[in-house]
């Protein structure tokens, strides 16, 4: 007799996960890993160093990414850090792989590219479902941080104006309404300045959704500022590439935040 297939169910776990952390004032920790600059005993001494500083995501994403590197980098962390889930955060179709535990499915709403705003999700969506993988459906704004960054380059596409947080809310408020469930402000990997907090304000009060903020946070202060704004969720990349060691003053400066302590 035919199975009927079991769909995944509508809100995976993460994304309620998610939105707890948004209903407590818990507040979160990613760290993004490029699989293009993969090296073994940099991981190996990184996610030890994460076993001393608990961090909340693992996210696996750059803009070009060599498959073998990308299943690598997951597979080390499976089973180095398999407390620790591990969402693809995507820049092309070809980068689904099932070994992840979910997807930051982004929708570019911030540009005008069809191909990132639905193009590359058709291409994908068969094998997505396939996959098992946890979909987080996610409304992705580029803003402008100083200077082109490969995100835009990439994509194609003008970031939002760094100073104009009402275009910033107004966006968001179109991705909620056609049903995205989380929202990722980025100044871009490596930004030459972070998204303000005055923008992070207006989105997080224009939204329902989890917030996500990333690009350019290489100091606690500016972890801890995008936090007190309304940042659910912070992303941090290219600093810990460079500097492993960073990795406490970030998740001191998280706690902080969530405990709404006062910066000296
Ligand atoms: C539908 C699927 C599966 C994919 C499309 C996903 C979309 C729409 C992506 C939006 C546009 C885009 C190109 C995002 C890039 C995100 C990313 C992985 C940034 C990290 O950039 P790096 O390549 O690490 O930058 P650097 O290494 O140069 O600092
Ligand atoms: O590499 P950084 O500048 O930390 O940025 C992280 C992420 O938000 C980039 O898309
Ligand atoms: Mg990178």
């Amino acid at each position: 007799m035919p199975t009927t297939p079991t769909l995944p169910p509508l809100l995976p776990r993460l994304l309620d996960t998610l939105a707890g952390y948004r209903q407590q004032g818990r507040k979160a920790l990613a760290v993004l890993l490029d699989p293009d600059d993969f090296a073994a005993d940099r991981l190996l001494h990184f996610v030890a160093l994460t076993r001393q500083h608990p961090i909340d995501f693992f996210l696996v994403g750059g803009s070009l990414v060599l498959t073998e590197h990308q299943a690598a980098l997951i597979a080390l962390l499976k089973a180095e850090a398999p407390q620790v889930p591990v969402l693809l955060f995507p820049s092309h179709a070809l980068h689904v792989d099932p070994a992840a535990d979910g997807i930051l499915l982004l929708s570019l709403i911030s540009g005008r590219n069809p191909d990132f705003l639905i193009g590359q999700h058709i291409v994908a969506a068969p094998r997505l479902r396939q996959s098992g993988l946890q979909v987080l459906p996610t409304g992705y704004m580029l803003v402008d941080s100083g200077r082109p960054t490969t995100a835009s380059y990439i994509s194609g596409t003008a970031p939002l104006p760094h100073d104009k947080p009402s275009i910033a809310a107004a966006t968001a408020m179109a991705g909620e309404q056609l049903g995205l469930r989380l929202m990722y402000l980025d100044g871009g990997s490596g930004a030459q300045q972070p998204v303000s907090a005055a923008m992070i304000r207006a989105v997080r009060q224009a939204v329902d959704t989890p917030l996500i903020v990333g690009g350019g946070l290489n100091t606690g202060e500016k972890i801890y500022t995008a936090l007190a704004a309304g940042a659910d969720l912070v992303v941090v990349g290219n600093h810990l590439e460079r500097t492993p060691n960073f990795l406490a003053d970030a998740v001191a400066a998280v706690r902080e935040a969530e405990h709404g302590l006062a910066r000296i």
